[in-house]
């Protein structure tokens, strides 16, 4: 498997512009790697640190040539301890060198003097668990995750901030306020970040960010409803949901109307359920994407 250490900050075109561009080459689809118990166990593997680093790279392997970006899912390899992190490692420095970009999805969210702590963590430069981007949290006040976004602006790194997410509980915190709801003022809060930043478009490819915001594909029509205009925040929005949430592409046409171009759809389980057969797990992203397309 190849190997590659963290580019030097000056090499690295924003990461808003190295995602267009990924996704007007590879088209809209993120890969989730979720190495859950029970998909080990149906491609015939061990639950344990062996079993986690051959479903992750082999995922890895398969589909990095047919997804934009692929997004490991963090909990998942915090659940075999300091060996399964290592696993995290290996696996995000092989997607450096497969050219893929990656996405951690942590979740994380801090008050800002211990948030600077993640944010060197999962975006520093020299980090072994350095991504291209990370999932943050904003339930600290979108404001606490100040030292990630502009860590990820001076390393042309990323961050997709939690908006609207794709399971049925968010609703009762994020629709609060109706007009102007918490995920209204969350990502609109992201607009603003972006509309300072330095955002060009390729030639094939819109004008993105590098703040993004997770908007599930799930959430119908919430956008709508809440007044949230997602095209004018320029962000890159990351939308699980799709596959094994039961989100069609279809659904999410209507979901995302004018802002489908920001939008990078991921699905884990409803792809690797493909697997372990590397043909088999790259036809069904294909298929996947296809259907985006
Ligand atoms: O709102 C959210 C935010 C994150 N996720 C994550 O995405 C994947 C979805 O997996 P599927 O197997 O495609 O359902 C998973 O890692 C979640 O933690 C989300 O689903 N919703």
């Amino acid at each position: 498997m190849p190997d590659a250490q963290p580019q030097p900050t000056a090499a690295r075109a924003p990461f808003g512009r190295r995602l267009a561009a990924a996704m007007a080459d590879r088209g809209p689809l993120c890969a989730g790697i979720d190495p859950h118990p029970s998909l080990l166990a149906q491609w015939g593997l061990d639950d344990d640190v062996a079993g986690l680093r051959r479903f992750s790279l082999t995922a890895l392997e398969a589909l990095a040539p047919v997804a934009a970006a692929v997004k490991p899912q963090v909990a998942l390899f915090e659940r075999h301890g300091s060996a399964g992190l290592a696993v995290l490692e290996e696996l995000l420095a092989a997607a450096r060198g497969l050219d893929v970009l990656s996405i951690a999805d942590a979740k994380r969210g801090d008050i800002g003097s211990t948030m600077a702590a993640y944010a060197d963590a999962w975006l520093g430069e020299g980090s072994p668990l350095a991504a291209d981007s990370v999932t943050l949290s904003p339930y600290l006040g979108y404001e606490s995750l100040r030292p990630a976004i502009d860590l990820a602006q001076r390393t042309g790194r990323g961050v997709f901030v939690l908006g609207l997410t794709s399971n049925p509980e968010g609703a009762s915190v994020q629709h609060v306020g109706a007009q102007a709801s918490v995920a209204k003022r969350i990502i609109e809060a992201a607009g603003t970040d972006n509309a300072g930043d330095d955002v060009v478009p390729g030639p094939s490819a819109p004008a993105l960010g590098s703040v993004g915001l997770v908007i599930g594909a799930t959430v119908g029509e919430a956008l709508e409803e809440l007044g949230i205009d997602l095209a004018a925040t320029r962000a890159p929005v990351l939308a699980p949901g799709f596959g094994a949430q039961g989100a069609t592409a279809e659904d999410m046409r209507r979901t995302f109307g004018g802002a489908w171009e920001q939008v990078l759809a991921t699905s884990s389980r409803g792809i690797l359920a493909a697997g372990p057969d590397a043909a088999g797990l790259r036809a069904a992203a294909e298929k996947a994407r296809d259907e985006l397309a």
